[in-house]
């Protein structure tokens, strides 16, 4: 029988870091270490798949820009349309994992797995994560049951949709969560599956990577207690299309902000009501706020980094707000 042929694109992030002790788990650089000697450095990788790799970026994902996204979409989409090619796996950093992940999940056209993975230590300290998650995330790249999924992310042997995912803590290797749980589980190579994504991804979305040639501005602002108006308005004036409220509870709006989101809307900028509560936010319509009369949209579970993702693409070709509302409830 054929190995699996698995493509691993890599962009840097911790799980090509190096630090300068083995005790540094936290201390160190991001993107240090090219994807030959990452794949050199696990020789069972060749037990499960046939697997070559392309150095996309070498970045720490904090410093990742949409242009990048838009390349390495465009990349993925052309490798998953071959047919010597049966998964991919994007080697990447965690602070924005679920940002790319979802980009990919709602713009690539494949039923074929394409699997994030990242670490959490760097391949130099003690008990690095990298190794185990890159060898978990190849075997479920080569996997045919991992296929039709949407995008997937591979940390500390969990599978879980990359829609869903979240980074939860910045400091462990369990700092991977889905607030509506895991799709399955990665044990030993062995993949075991308990639920499917429901949202529109992959072929069943109207977003194609193949047709997108920029992502429009879309800006986050934070609103704490004592927020104020400052941040929406620049935003506003930089030209942005969208801004994602982040606020508290129900993607709440403090009071003397509800006519700045307005005025800021009647100049054709979309608002779009998100919350920034750590364990999933769920924002209601015309709950807290009168969305349909203000024409506002809200991000429903989508957090707010997530949120400015799908704004971004569905801007790209709509800007519709009834439209866009639709499409934060399929997504
Ligand atoms: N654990 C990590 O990968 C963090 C790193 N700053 C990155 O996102 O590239």
């Amino acid at each position: 029988q054929q190995k699996p042929q698995v493509v691993i694109l890599a962009t840097g992030g911790t799980i090509a870091g190096a630090g300068a002790d083995a005790t540094n788990s936290a201390t160190y650089q991001a993107a240090k270490v090219p994807v030959d000697k990452l794949i050199a450095g696990i020789p069972q990788l060749n037990d499960i798949a046939s697997v070559r790799g392309e150095q996309v970026f070498q970045v720490a994902s904090e410093s990742l820009r949409n242009d990048n996204l838009l390349t390495l979409g465009k990349r993925v989409s052309e490798l998953a349309k071959r047919d010597d090619v049966d998964g991919i796996v994007i080697t990447h950093g965690t602070d924005t994992t679920e940002e790319t992940a979802y980009f990919l999940n709602l713009v690539v056209h494949t039923d074929k797995p394409i699997v994030v993975v990242a670490s959490m230590r760097p391949g130099t300290a003690m008990s690095a994560d990298g190794t185990l998650n890159l060898f978990n995330a190849v075997s479920v790249a080569g996997n045919k049951e991992s296929r039709s999924r949407g995008v997937l992310v591979v940390m500390n042997d969990e599978i879980n949709s990359a829609r869903d995912v979240s980074k939860m803590i910045n400091i462990r290797p369990d700092a991977f969560k889905s607030p509506w749980g895991a799709l399955g589980m990665i044990v030993e190579g062995k993949s075991y599956w308990f639920r499917r994504l429901d949202k529109r991804h992959t072929n069943a979305s109207e977003f194609d990577i193949d047709k997108i040639k920029s992502l429009p501005l879309v800006e986050i602002a934070y609103a704490g207690g004592n927020v104020n108006d400052t941040a929406y308005r620049a935003f506003a004036q930089a030209g942005a299309k969208a801004i994602i409220h982040a606020g508290p509870g129900n993607g709440s709006v403090a009071g003397p902000l509800v006519p700045v989101l307005q005025d800021i809307h009647k100049q054709g900028i979309q608002i779009i009501r998100s919350s920034h509560v750590n364990a999933g936010g769920f924002v209601l319509r015309n709950a807290e706020q009168p969305d349909d009369k203000y024409d506002w949209i809200v991000a429903h579970d989508l957090n707010p980094q997530k949120a400015r993702i799908l704004a971004s693409v569905a801007l790209a070709t709509t800007n519709n707000t009834k439209e866009l509302q639709r499409i934060f409830w399929q997504y």
